[in-house]
């Protein structure tokens, strides 16, 4: 828990500059969260800026939720000049086993080596190839069912693998961490994920041992949940008193908050 709160002091210490390419639904939800935070958020996708772009940020996100052929292009070229810099490079695989165009770009992105990937439960099990029915951006599966495919995936890629839901799990290898914190509302708000895996780009951006920065930003994410949860009447203050969760949630609140287990 100390490791926990450690990252996220210098998150709000450093306000690490976070690039997401991103999709067009949760622009907008994931820069305000980040800025919450304490973190500062860039979006950008434009081919002729990636390398220069890539080179003054400290983490990048590659989220595929709208992808067309000239941002996968994009996306690519980021990703490559992050592993060439050794910045850290989030991966959200966005409706992952939806299309084939989606699992064709997956496994480009994936072969330029993550260092964390989010999604959740079908996300991520159709990544470790299980086949499942995919629902589009949505999972038809809990975190439970996708813990062997999260563990299989981690161990192909070398990738911290978070799967998000009820429960997110945080893996890395045989390592698996759990948090217990959250709400279902929260899977009614378009972009939660997207913004999950933002934040864990705001938290791996200052935090070398990523499977820490990833606990660290999932219990930061289910506990801002919880205190949204408390206040909202359904899905659209949720969303406001998420922001203000996060901008108002100081590290004592947080270690008292987070329900952390290990495996
Ligand atoms: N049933 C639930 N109980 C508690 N927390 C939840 C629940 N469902 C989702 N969450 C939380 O909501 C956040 C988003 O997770 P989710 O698995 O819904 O992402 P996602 O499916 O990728 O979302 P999106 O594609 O809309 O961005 C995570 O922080 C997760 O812990
Ligand atoms: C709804 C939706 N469609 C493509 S991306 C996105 C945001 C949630 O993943
Ligand atoms: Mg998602």
């Amino acid at each position: 828990m100390e490791a926990i709160t450690n990252a996220f002091k210098k998150v709000k210490e450093q306000s690490p500059l976070v690039q997401s390419i991103t999709n067009y639904v949760v622009m907008n939800n994931t820069a305000n969260a980040l800025l919450s935070l304490g973190a500062s958020p860039i979006m950008a996708h434009a081919r002729s800026e990636m390398e220069d772009m890539v080179s003054i940020i400290s983490a990048l996100v590659v989220n595929i939720g709208t992808l067309d052929e000239y941002w996968v292009e994009s996306m690519l070229a980021a990703a490559k000049k992050a592993k060439s810099m050794e910045k850290p490079f989030v991966l959200d695989p966005v409706g992952a086993g939806a299309t084939p165009y989606r699992n064709q770009t997956l496994t480009q992105l994936i072969q330029i080596g993550p260092s964390i990937i989010r999604g959740n439960a079908s996300e991520i099990m159709s990544l470790a190839s299980v086949n499942i029915q995919s629902k589009g951006v949505d999972s038809s599966n809990t975190s439970d069912e996708a813990l062997d495919a999260g563990k299989r995936l981690s161990n192909e890629t070398g990738a911290v693998v978070c799967i998000s839901g009820e429960v997110d799990y945080v893996i890395l290898r045989d390592k698996v961490g759990k948090i217990k914190n959250g709400n279902p509302m929260m899977a009614k708000v378009t972009g939660m994920g997207c913004t999950a895996s933002a934040i864990v780009g705001a938290f791996a951006a200052v935090e070398k041992d990523l499977f820490t920065a990833t606990m660290a930003a999932m219990a930061v994410m289910g506990v801002a949940g919880d205190l949204a949860a408390e206040k909202a009447e359904g899905p659209g203050t949720l969303q406001l008193h998420f922001y203000d969760a996060l901008y108002q949630l100081n590290p004592e609140q947080l270690a008292e908050k987070a329900i952390v287990e290990f495996q």
